[in-house]
């Protein structure tokens, strides 16, 4: 791997992306090389979360700008369709995902963060999408993963203006679920994925794609969605077992 780096700590996959004197920034082979690491553990049972972070000072500073004078009309729209792609993957990919952003998180470095199931941010972090500073907008799905996740208006503005914020603004908006001091990070995240990693997995995954595809529908089909997905538990050991327990304490 060229532009990542990748840790197996049972049951935690660290997918560093390592680019640092580039701030991370996500070029045609980081996409690629994320992708292919994601598809080479999708059936490894022992790893049972994901999580994304940054080498040196940014989670990532975005697409790779420098690739950009080489690209017409088509390619620009290749390029956007690859990136935005690989972070429909992570949104939907059957493991939990954590984005640890322990710096700049800016454009499709933001994006990525967005794909995650969850965002946890350093207090030094710095968030946004300034692509409107380039005469662009986010390509990688933010238009339309930002809005659902913190409401039109805010998500305007952060698209429209291209403003840096700061994590504890990120925090009280909803952008990301926890800020933490900079020393602690990684030991938070660390257990938090442990604690992810406890829970039945098949019931978290049923909660991914009920949550994913059920919002991006008709509330009847995302309703209609949770009730089969319901379903689907009551075949799995974990409930058994966990509502047996369940019983069997109250009833002594
Ligand atoms: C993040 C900023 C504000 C940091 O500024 P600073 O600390 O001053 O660091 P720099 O000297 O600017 O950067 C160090 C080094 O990294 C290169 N770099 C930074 N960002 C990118 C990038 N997105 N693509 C390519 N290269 C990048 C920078 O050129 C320096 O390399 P040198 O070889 O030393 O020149 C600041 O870096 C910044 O504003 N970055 C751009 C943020 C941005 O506009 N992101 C959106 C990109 S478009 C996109 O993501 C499309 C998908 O929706």
């Amino acid at each position: 791997m060229e532009t990542i780096v990748t840790k197996e700590e049972p049951p935690i996959e660290w997918i560093v992306l390592n680019r640092p004197d580039k701030l991370n920034s996500i070029n045609s082979i980081m996409i690629r090389e994320i992708g292919d690491i994601l598809r080479q553990i999708v059936d490894n049972d022992k790893i049972k979360v994901v999580i994304f972070t940054g080498s040196g000072k940014a989670f990532s500073a975005g697409a790779d700008i420098s690739q950009f004078k080489d690209l017409d009309p088509v390619k620009a729209w290749e390029f956007a369709i690859k990136g935005r792609e690989l972070m429909d993957y992570i949104e939907r990919y059957p493991k939990p995902t954590i984005a640890m952003i322990n710096g700049y998180a800016l454009g499709g470095g933001l994006e990525l963060a967005l794909s995650c199931d969850l965002r946890i941010a350093s207090q030094i972090a710095e968030l946004g999408l300034p692509e409107i500073n380039l005469g662009i907008y986010p390509g990688f799905g933010g238009t339309q993963r930002l809005v659902r996740l913190i409401g039109k208006g805010r998500a305007m503005e952060i698209i429209m203006l291209g403003d840096i914020i700061k994590a504890d603004y990120a925090e009280r908006i909803g952008l990301v679920n926890r800020v933490v001091e900079p020393s602690s990070l990684e030991k938070e995240v660390r257990e938090l994925a442990l604690k992810l990693a406890e829970k039945p997995q098949i019931a978290i995954r049923l909660i991914k794609t009920v949550v994913n595809y059920g919002n991006d529908a008709p509330i009847l089909s995302g309703l209609t969605l949770e009730s089969l997905g319901w379903g689907i538990a009551f075949a799995t050991e974990e409930e058994k077992k966990r509502v047996n327990e369940f019983l069997s304490r109250r009833s002594k």
